[in-house]
Order: C-alpha cells, then sequence, then structure tokens
C-alpha cells in the first residue's frame, strides 16, 4: 500500500524543472537532501499566500526548495539564500537561472551565522523564512529569523523529526539536542504563533505575532 505521502505525490503531473533539479545534485555526487516534494509545493503555496516580497533561505544545496520559494514571489519579489558551500551556492545558481528565477535570487556563501551577523548589522528585514542547514544551529537560525522579521513574518524550518531521532530518548546528540531545542521553541516562543505537520521527516510552521 502507498504511504499518504506518496498517494498524495502521485495525484500531480511530473515536475520537469524539479526532476532535473534532483539529477543535477546526483550529477555532482552529492545526496539528495532537498526538501519532499509534498513540502516544496506547500512553501509556494505559503510564500504566495503571505504575499511575501523578501525571503530568506538557511542552506541552499542544489536549489530545490529556493525553486518553490521562487515560484509564490511577486513579479519584484526576492530571495536571499545563505548557503556553506561556494560549488553549492553555484549549482542552486544555475538552477534557479534555469528554472527563470535568476533576477529574483542573490547568494551569501559562508556560514550562516556570519551572514545573519552580518544582515542584522545592515538592518535587513525579511518577510519569509526558510531554514533548512546544518541542524546543531537551528535554535540560533530561529533566533536570528524573529529579530530579522518583519512582523507577520512566517519562518519554515525542515527535519523537525531528524529520521525519527528527535522523538527517541536514547538518542542525544548535538542535532538532536539542537532539534529539540527549536521545536520547543517554536511552540512555546511567545513571540510566535505555531504549528507542526507530521508528514515526512516533520515541518514546523511559525508566524512571528
Ligand atoms: C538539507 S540541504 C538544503 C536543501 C535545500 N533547502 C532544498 O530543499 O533544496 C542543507 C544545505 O545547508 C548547507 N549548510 C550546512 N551547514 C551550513 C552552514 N553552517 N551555513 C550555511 N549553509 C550550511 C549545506 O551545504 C547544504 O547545501
Amino acid at each position: 500500500m502507498q504511504t499518504p505521502e506518496q498517494y498524495s505525490e502521485d495525484l500531480y503531473l511530473k515536475d520537469e524543472v524539479l526532476e532535473q533539479v534532483r539529477q543535477s545534485i546526483l550529477d555532482s555526487g552529492l545526496n539528495d537532501v532537498s526538501i519532499e516534494t509534498g513540502y516544496g509545493r506547500l512553501l509556494t503555496l505559503l510564500v504566495m499566500s503571505s504575499g511575501a516580497k523578501s525571503i530568506l533561505e538557511i542552506g541552499a544545496l542544489g536549489g530545490y526548495s529556493g525553486i518553490c520559494l521562487a515560484r509564490g514571489l511577486r513579479e519584484d519579489g526576492k530571495l536571499l539564500s545563505l548557503e556553506l558551500k561556494e560549488a553549492n551556492a553555484q549549482l542552486a545558481k544555475n538552477n534557479l537561472v534555469n528554472a527563470g528565477f535568476g533576477h529574483a535570487v542573490n547568494y551569501m556563501i559562508g556560514p550562516a551565522l556570519y551572514s545573519l551577523e552580518e544582515l542584522e548589522s545592515r538592518d535587513d528585514r525579511f518577510d519569509f523564512f526558510f531554514i533548512d542547514a546544518d541542524k546543531e544551529n537551528y535554535p540560533n537560525y530561529l533566533e536570528y529569523a524573529i529579530r530579522l522579521s518583519h512582523p507577520g513574518a512566517l519562518i519554515i524550518g525542515d527535519n523537525t523529526f531528524l529520521r525519527g531521532r528527535t522523538l527517541n530518548s536514547d538518542k542525544n546528540g548535538p542535532s538532536v539536542l539542537a532539534m529539540r531545542k527549536f521545536n520547543e521553541m517554536i511552540a512555546r516562543d511567545e513571540r510566535l504563533i505555531s504549528a507542526f505537520l507530521p508528514s515526512y521527516d516533520g515541518l514546523a510552521l511559525a508566524r512571528v505575532k
């Protein structure tokens, strides 16, 4: 029997652009740890529904989520993506250009914490955040996202379950501890209104009050 996720995905026609992105990641010798197809679709829907004009993504890889985010942007909207590795940012950029979003995207290369510090020093603000990089820094990324947000901004974080490790009390490595802290912040921080989606590897959604 199909999983609910497989059943839902099979309802849609093939997305040639996004399939090509996944192939380009594999062709580059990288693991395809892009966002799941159903959640990519949700990103587009959320960006479009929120009317976001400025998006900050943390973790670009090959640009899969970047394209999903850009698809929801208004004509004059911008996506800034923070990526540790230059080669990944280049791959993502190529894929965004091929998808017709070259005009809308910029990359900052290096550890995201440094880039976030720079953005804060410039007093930059964003309407939408997608957190999908090194898990140990998720609580730090969330704190920065709240500080860099316009009121009403949306913050989305991927992989909240860490393939089940978050829920397993025998697992207590740094990524797991950080993800538990991130999830608790999402649920309890008084600056946020939030919800969790338990499909795939889990997704956290929050709105800054
Ligand atoms: C899960 S992948 C991102 C997938 C992408 N969001 C998508 O769905 O298409 C994580 C990415 O975060 C990047 N990354 C890891 N540590 C980072 C850091 N400290 N700062 C910025 N990027 C980082 C990795 O190089 C990798 O490209």
